[in-house]
């Protein structure tokens, strides 16, 4: 290499150098920039936090990112963020969580369960109602305002709403009526199926579509819109977007298809509505479309709200059923007793099998502990309320206006000091009184909630389900198609709905037993409801 050749590469690599350095140094201090703004955006958040949370306030746990720890936290731990929280904090009756724009005081303690449901009138559900209404089905500003006007006293159209349709829904003649047409839906499709033997299907599929059918046919009568199968596709497609919607944190075009679906069925009850279709329908339809028109709720808005009752009826009651069906027919010991308590409540007469509903609803205890196990086990309802106000809760905690309270039913149903060392365990048996033994801690069991947001329509689904798993242990025998049951993982669950769902379908068979194609039909009236939770006991 000549001289030159040599200088010319030395000064090259000079240049080079020189360059890299002032490179170096330029990324260094951009790399120093960043980390100053971060550390400066941390210490913003960090104190913002601090100076804005109160000292009296229930403590504030998951702040090691400001703000967003939290809601890293549900997104890893999805449905089991809260009962993640309780076993990180055990000895927490309350605690504070603090997101973008909202704080929340999660309740894990039994004792401040019953002092929440007690402040009522401070404490609201309302607001939720109103919120999922706007957002998940599309109400109008004119409708929202009649809703918003006055959601704590008596008149006010939510909890007047509640009131209206209570008494149809609860022990009478309305309530028998209901469940007689719905049970009666179910009772053809069964009859159908007896007809054509032996019959494979996906279990969730097969009683989700049985329980629609039924359930809506019982409630809005001969103009049920889901009868249409297009108006069912709807809300296929509808149903899943749900929970996104309320949550309202994406634009509305990702949900195109969904919101095809809602605008599909508002269609749908539009003409119900318009054509009077409710006048045929059950006592509980008529006295709500009666609250919604004498309040001036346009007509399209009761059409969205109408969607927004059907997710009530149908969303919880279809997992439900799902899950009570099986836990027996996956467990020879349970089924051979349910089965044995239901033929009890069988008269057979002229070749017509008549079961007695209040037999049923009375005198199944396994039948009837294996749905309450249900509620607990596979339950995953958050009863959310909305403080109205600044307040003391127990006296002890500072709860903000405008702070979410929430009581997760999954941290209360999996909790060792109410449930024992088997509280992780699915017990068919658990709810079977057993002589000398204790209850249960009733506060701890929220499968429908508590206080004066308890479900109204627990009586309605809970006939329902005990009758159509009594009709399916008596009529036939159900077999897993691969031989053997599996229990479907539940971690893809809606966090929408109050019941957890299987993420995979199961392949059965049906196969008639002897005796499953004579005529069926059930008995109903002047009997009590299945008491499950401690309000009705
Ligand atoms: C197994 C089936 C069902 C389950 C597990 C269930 C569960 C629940 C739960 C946990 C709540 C309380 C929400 C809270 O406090 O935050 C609730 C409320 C409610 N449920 Fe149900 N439910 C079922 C069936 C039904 C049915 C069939 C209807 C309609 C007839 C219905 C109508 C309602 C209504 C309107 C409320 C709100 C009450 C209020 O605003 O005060 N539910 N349900």
């Amino acid at each position: 290499m000549s001289t030159n050749a040599a200088m010319g590469n030395i000064t090259s690599s000079f240049t080079t150098n020189a360059n890299l350095a002032s490179h170096l140094a330029a990324d260094h201090s951009a790399f120093v920039a960043v980390i100053g703004v971060i550390i400066a955006t941390y210490t913003f958040l960090w104190t913002l936090l601090r100076l804005t949370q109160d000292a009296k306030e229930p403590i504030l746990v998951s702040t090691s990112i400001p703000f967003l720890s939290p809601v890293f936290g549900m997104i890893r731990w999805s449905m089991g963020f809260y009962n993640h929280m309780r076993d990180k904090y055990p000895r927490l009756p309350i605690y504070t969580l603090r997101l973008p724009g909202t704080r929340i005081y999660i309740v894990n303690s039994t004792t401040l369960i019953p002092v929440v449901q007690r402040q009522w009138r401070t404490l609201l559900f309302p607001p939720v109602t109103a919120r999922a209404t706007e957002a998940a089905m599309g109400g109008s500003k004119e409708a929202m305002s009649i809703m918003r006007q006055d959601m704590v006293s008596e008149n006010g159209f939510l909890p007047a709403y509640i009131n209206a349709i209570h008494p149809t829904l609860s022990a009478g003649p309305a309530l028998d009526e209901l469940n007689e047409k719905a049970i009666q839906v179910i009772t053809r499709s069964l009859d159908k199926l007896v007809s054509n033997g032996s019959t494979k299907v996906k279990m969730f599929e097969w009683v989700r579509q049985e329980l629609l059918l039924a359930t809506t046919d019982g409630v809005y009568g001969p103009a049920n819109p889901l009868r249409d199968p297009r108006n069912m596709e709807a809300w296929h497609k509808y149903h899943p977007t749900i929970m996104f919607l309320m949550l309202d944190l994406l634009p509305h075009w990702v949900f195109k298809q969904g919101i095809q679906g809602r605008e599909q069925l508002v269609k749908a009850f539009v003409k119900y509505q318009s054509e009077g279709g409710f006048n045929e329908g059950s006592t509980f339809i008529q006295r709500w479309v009666e609250h919604f028109t004498s309040r001036g709720i346009p007509e399209v808005d009761i059409a969205r709200c109408h969607i927004g009752g059907m997710f009530a009826l149908v969303a919880n009651t279809t997992p439900a059923a799902f899950w009570t069906i099986y836990h027996i027919i996956s467990d020879p010991s349970v089924l051979e007793d349910c089965r044995e308590e239901v033929s009890h409540a069988v008269q057979e007469k002229d070749g017509i099998c008549t079961i007695d509903s209040n037999y049923v609803k009375s005198s199944c205890p396994t039948l009837i502990s294996t749905f309450q196990e249900v509620l607990r086990f596979h339950g995953m309802g958050n009863s959310v309320r909305v403080a109205d106000e600044d307040q003391m809760l127990d006296g002890k905690y500072l709860i903000k206006k405008g702070g979410l309270v929430m009581i997760p039913s999954r941290v209360q149903h999996r909790m060792r000091s109410a449930w024992g060392e088997s509280a992780d365990v699915f017990d068919a048996r658990r709810f079977v009184r057993k002589p000398g033994a204790s209850r249960p801690n009733p506060v701890a069991f929220r499968g429908f909630g508590g206080g004066t947001t308890l479900c109204p329509g627990r009586h309605f689904a809970t006939t329902e389900i005990l009758l159509f798993a009594a009709s399916m242990l008596l009529r036939f025998d159900v077999c897993p198609v691969n031989g053997r049951w599996v229990t479907p993982t539940t971690a893809n669950s809606s966090q929408a709905e109050a019941m957890e769902q299987p993420d995979s379908d199961i392949d059965i068979e049906l196969r008639p037993r002897p005796g499953a194609d004579m005529t069926w039909r059930f008995s109903f009236g002047g009997g009590k409801e299945a008491a499950l939770v401690a309000e009705d006991i």
